[in-house]
């Protein structure tokens, strides 16, 4: 199973980083578009993103238009090492300046932003299959925050449609702490799991 994920993180970060920055541009403003028409955020949410790294679908450009329409907007704090694996979420004013840098090479907003519970989130990931499986870089971060806030959190995938691992290939592999999210969102659309 180890290796098996491991393979698929490979090939997903390859497929990514293969993708030309100026069609990235247009796929994050492609998913942004799908998400505004087939799922937004109930008004009034707390809704969380992420702060792109190694090539991930940016989500900048949603989280403007969300905090535009009153949405407060959060983004993850990775624990360091000697933590306990625990992702908290703190609100962010939307200022890449504001950022202080984690674990990791992430960013988070810095102490002191007050520490919120998103209802609605975009979780970053590396490989996904139409089950609502993902595959991440292997920390169980968003695993165990989404096993631990249940179903009413919304947690909408958000990747590049290329970061697709088809059924037909075995989907993502997955162990049984692996959590379905709640759907998906591409450049090419949204793709509501299939409970198979
Ligand atoms: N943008 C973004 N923020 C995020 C995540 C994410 O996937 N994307 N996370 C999602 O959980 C958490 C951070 N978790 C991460 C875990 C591992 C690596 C990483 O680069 N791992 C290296 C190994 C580094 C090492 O061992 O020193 C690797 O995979 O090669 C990055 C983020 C919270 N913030
Ligand atoms: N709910 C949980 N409780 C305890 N341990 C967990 C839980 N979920 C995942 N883990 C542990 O976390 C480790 C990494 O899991 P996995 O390979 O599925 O990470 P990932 O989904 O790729 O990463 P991430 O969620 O950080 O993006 C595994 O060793 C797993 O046992």
């Amino acid at each position: 199973m180890a290796v098996r994920k491991a393979e698929a993180r490979a090939k997903g970060l390859t497929r990514r980083r293969a993708i030309p920055p100026e069609d990235a541009r247009k796929a994050a403003e492609a998913a942004c578009a799908v998400v505004l028409r087939d799922a937004p955020p109930p008004p009034g949410a707390i809704v969380a993103g992420y702060w792109p790294m190694r090539g991930e679908l940016d989500p900048g450009p949603l989280l403007a238009i969300l905090a535009e329409r009153g949405h407060p907007v959060a983004l993850p704090v990775t624990p360091p090492a000697d933590a306990p694996p625990c992702l908290r979420f703190r609100r962010w004013d939307g200022n890449p300046a504001s950022l202080a840098p984690g674990p990791f090479k992430t960013r988070h907003p810095p102490e002191g932003a007050p520490d919120v519970q998103p209802d609605w989130m975009l979780v970053p990931l590396l490989g996904f299959d139409r089950r609502g499986q993902r595959l991440g870089y292997g920390g169980g971060f968003y695993d165990r925050y989404l096993a631990a806030r249940g179903p009413a959190l919304t947690a909408l995938g958000f990747a590049f449609a290329v970061q697709e691992i088809p059924l037909a290939d075995g989907g993502v592999p997955c162990e049984p702490h692996d959590r379905p999210l709640t759907a998906l969102v591409t450049d090419a659309g949204i793709i509501r799991p299939e409970r198979l």
